[in-house]
């Protein structure tokens, strides 16, 4: 049975429903992140930079986001030896950014938690990519295991370790929510409101099914970056996550 929305630990802001709509701007140029940004105005408070940005220009651009107030998620999805885990995460968080991703293998996470002690960084564990399914598991080489049992198992081990959040698809919040308890996040991608094209996706749901599953934050890239009207679209989806 779906769980409400009220029953969810609060997202990181504590208070403004816009926070829990995470605006991914995979789009290839700071000029062209800037736009859209401006674009969505008082409708974005909460940026993902990913790859495409961050090797673009997108950390120098993370510094004029925190600049203006908005939070910032760098979805750098670490995973490295410990020692260089540590020492990246060490870096990143004197930023300021509010979310940084690693994949949730343990010596990965536990060097995150390392790296980011004393500051208000917020670790966020990659269980199973939500690109994934069962057969794409076996054909990165792992012994038959459906992705909601390997979710399972990670966040178990994400909890253990003390992650601050974690990723997975909305699908297994419910799940992951039993495993994590209510004070950590769940953050959930592969979000498609109702008729948009899922892209590579697999395992989606609706914004409002999203935040229905528990999760605290929904990250969307495309279906708001792509579109003509991004503002729009933004402010649709936080009325689908204030309506659920
Ligand atoms: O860590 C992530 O944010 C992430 C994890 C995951 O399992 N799946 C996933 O799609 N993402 C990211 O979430 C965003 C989803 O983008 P759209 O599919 O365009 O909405 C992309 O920036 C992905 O890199």
């Amino acid at each position: 049975m779906s769980q409400p929305s009220s029953s969810s630990p609060k997202p990181v802001s504590g208070g403004d429903i816009r926070d829990r709509l995470i605006i991914g701007l995979d789009v290839p140029t700071v000029d062209e992140a800037r736009s859209i940004v401006s674009r969505i105005g008082d409708a974005g408070t909460f940026y993902k930079i990913g790859y495409q940005l961050a090797y673009a220009g997108g950390f120098e651009f993370a510094r004029e986001l925190i600049g203006q107030g908005k939070k910032v998620f760098l979805d750098l999805k670490l995973h490295d030896i410990g020692n260089t885990v540590e020492e990246g995460v060490r870096s990143i968080a004197r930023m300021g950014v509010t979310f940084l991703t690693v994949h949730a293998y343990p010596q990965t996470m536990r060097a995150a938690v390392a790296g980011k002690a004393g500051s208000d960084l917020k670790i966020l564990a990659v269980t199973v990519l939500t690109s994934y399914d069962d057969n794409d598991l076996i054909d990165a080489g792992y012994a038959p295991v459906a992705a909601a049992e390997l979710v399972a198992k990670r966040a178990e081990q994400a909890r253990d370790i003390g992650i601050d959040g974690i990723v997975c698809a909305a699908t297994e919040a419910q799940a992951v929510r039993t495993i994590v308890g209510r004070n950590r996040l769940i953050v959930t991608p592969g979000i498609r409101p109702a008729g948009a094209d899922a892209g590579d996706q697999k395992r989606i749901v609706t914004p409002a099914e999203g935040i229905r599953l528990g999760a605290n934050h929904l990250v969307v890239a495309r279906p708001i970056v792509k579109a003509d009207d991004p503002r729009a679209v933004a402010e649709a989806i936080v009325d689908e996550i204030a309506k659920a």
